[in-house]
C-alpha cells in the first residue's frame, strides 16, 4: 500500500482494457492506496473488462493532445503500459505499423510523462526480445537479439528507456511476459482477440466446434515432439508481478528488467494434450508449416523477479492455467460479446 502526503498513488494503465492490462486492473483494484485510471484506445480492448468505478479514458497513446488533457487532468504518480500491437505474424507483414505503434506511441507517451514530471513506468515487454536464444532458461541478462519487428519493438522501447533514465531520471521496470494465458479466477474476466491468433483461445474454438480443427505450426523443431517450446504463465500471476514491480520502483528507485514465466515449458502437442484433459473433449488437429517469425524454444528463468520483487506465482501446472481459462470460455463462447 502506497500513500503520497495521505493520498492514494494515482496510477495511468495504458491498455487497462487489453487482456493483460484489465486482469492487472482487476488485482489492482482489490488493493489499498491507489487510484486506477485507465487509459485505452479499444481498438482490441473491451470496456466491459472495467470493474465500475474505475475511471476510463477512451484515447489513442499517438495522440499527443489527448495524452496532454489526460495527464493535465488526473496528474498520475506513475504509468503502466500494456498497449501495444501484438501478432508476431502481423508484425513481420506490417512492421511499419508496428513500429507506428508500439514504438513511436511509447515516444509520445514518455514525452508526455516528462513534461508532467512523472517519473515511474512499468513497461509491458516480452520474451520476443531474445528472439533464438542459444540456452534456456533465459536468464535477465542475454543479450536480447529479436527475430520479427515484434520482438524488435519491445528491444527498441528497453532501450529508450536505459536512455531516458540517464537523461531524464526516468524510473522504470520492463516486465518481458513469455506466454501469458488463462483468465481470472472468477471466470469473467479473461483472454478475448480479433482476430484470435493465441493458442490456448483457439485450441477451445477447435473444442467448442466453433473451428474445424487446430492446426501445429510445425512438428520439425528441434525439441521433444517437434512442436514449439513455449512457457505458459498466468495472466493473474503477471498482473501481481505488476504491482511488486511497482512497490519496488517507489521503495528502491531502481530501474530493472525482469523476465516472468514459470520456469518450465510445453509443447503445441502437450498443451493440446491439457485441453483435451481439462474439458474432456476431444477435437481434430491438422499438421502444418511453420509459422513465419516462431521461435523453437522459450523458456524464462524468473529467479530474479522471485528473489528481488519477492513475486511468487499461484499457478504452476499448464492443466491449472487451462482449467482457469476453461472457466471464461465456457460462460464466454462469444468472448466479451456474451457479458
Ligand atoms: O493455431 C496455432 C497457434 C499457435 N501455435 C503455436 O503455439 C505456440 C504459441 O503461439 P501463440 O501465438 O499463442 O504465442 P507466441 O509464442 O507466438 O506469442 C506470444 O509470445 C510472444 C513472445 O514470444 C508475444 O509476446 C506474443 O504477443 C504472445 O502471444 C507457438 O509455437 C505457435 O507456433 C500453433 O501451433 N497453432
Amino acid at each position: 500500500m502506497f500513500l503520497r502526503n495521505s493520498k492514494a498513488m494515482r496510477i495511468l494503465v495504458c491498455g487497462g482494457a487489453g487482456y493483460i492490462g484489465s486482469h492487472l486492473v482487476r488485482e489492482l483494484s482489490t488493493q489499498q492506496g491507489y487510484e486506477i485510471i485507465v487509459l485505452d484506445n479499444l481498438s482490441k480492448g473491451h470496456i466491459k473488462s472495467i470493474p465500475n468505478g474505475i475511471k476510463f479514458e477512451k484515447a489513442d497513446i499517438r495522440d499527443k493532445k489527448a495524452l496532454e488533457r489526460i495527464f493535465s487532468e488526473y496528474k498520475p504518480d506513475a504509468v503502466m503500459h500494456f498497449c501495444a500491437s501484438i501478432s508476431i505474424e502481423e508484425s513481420v507483414a506490417d512492421p511499419l505499423g508496428y513500429y507506428e505503434n508500439n514504438v513511436v506511441g511509447t515516444i509520445y507517451l514518455l514525452q508526455t510523462m516528462k513534461k508532467h514530471n512523472v517519473k515511474y513506468f512499468i513497461f509491458s515487454s516480452s520474451s520476443a526480445i531474445f528472439g533464438n536464444p542459444k540456452e534456456v532458461p533465459i536468464a535477465d541478462n542475454i543479450q536480447p537479439d529479436p527475430i520479427n519487428p515484434y520482438g524488435d519493438t519491445k528491444y527498441i522501447v528497453e532501450k529508450i528507456l536505459a536512455w531516458s533514465e540517464n537523461a531524464y531520471g526516468l524510473k522504470y521496470i520492463c516486465l518481458r511476459y513469455f506466454n501469458a494465458c488463462g483468465a481470472h479466477e472468477s471466470g469473467d474476466i479473461g483472454e478475448d482477440h480479433d482476430p484470435e491468433t493465441h493458442l490456448i483461445p483457439l485450441i477451445f474454438q477447435a473444442a467448442l466446434g466453433q473451428r474445424s480443427s487446430i492446426s501445429i505450426f510445425g512438428n520439425d523443431y528441434d525439441t521433444k515432439d517437434g512442436t514449439c517450446v513455449r512457457d505458459y504463465i498466468h495472466v493473474t500471476d503477471l498482473a501481481t508481478a505488476h504491482i511488486k514491480a511497482l512497490e519496488y520502483l517507489i521503495r528502491e528507485n531502481k530501474s530493472q528488467s525482469f523476465n516472468l514465466g514459470s520456469g518450465g515449458g510445453y509443447t503445441v502437442n502437450e498443451v493440446i494434450n491439457a485441453v483435451v484433459d481439462v474439458t474432456g473433449i476431444q477435437f481434430s488437429t491438422i499438421m502444418e508449416s511453420r509459422r513465419p517469425g516462431d521461435s523453437a524454444v522459450l523458456i524464462a528463468n524468473s529467479t530474479r523477479a522471485e528473489q528481488i520483487l519477492g513475486w511468487k506465482r499461484k499457478y504452476d501446472t499448464i492443466e491449472d492455467i487451462v482449467a482457469s481459462a476453461w472457466k471464461y470460455h465456457k460462460s464466454h463462447i462469444n468472448g466479451y460479446n456474451d457479458r
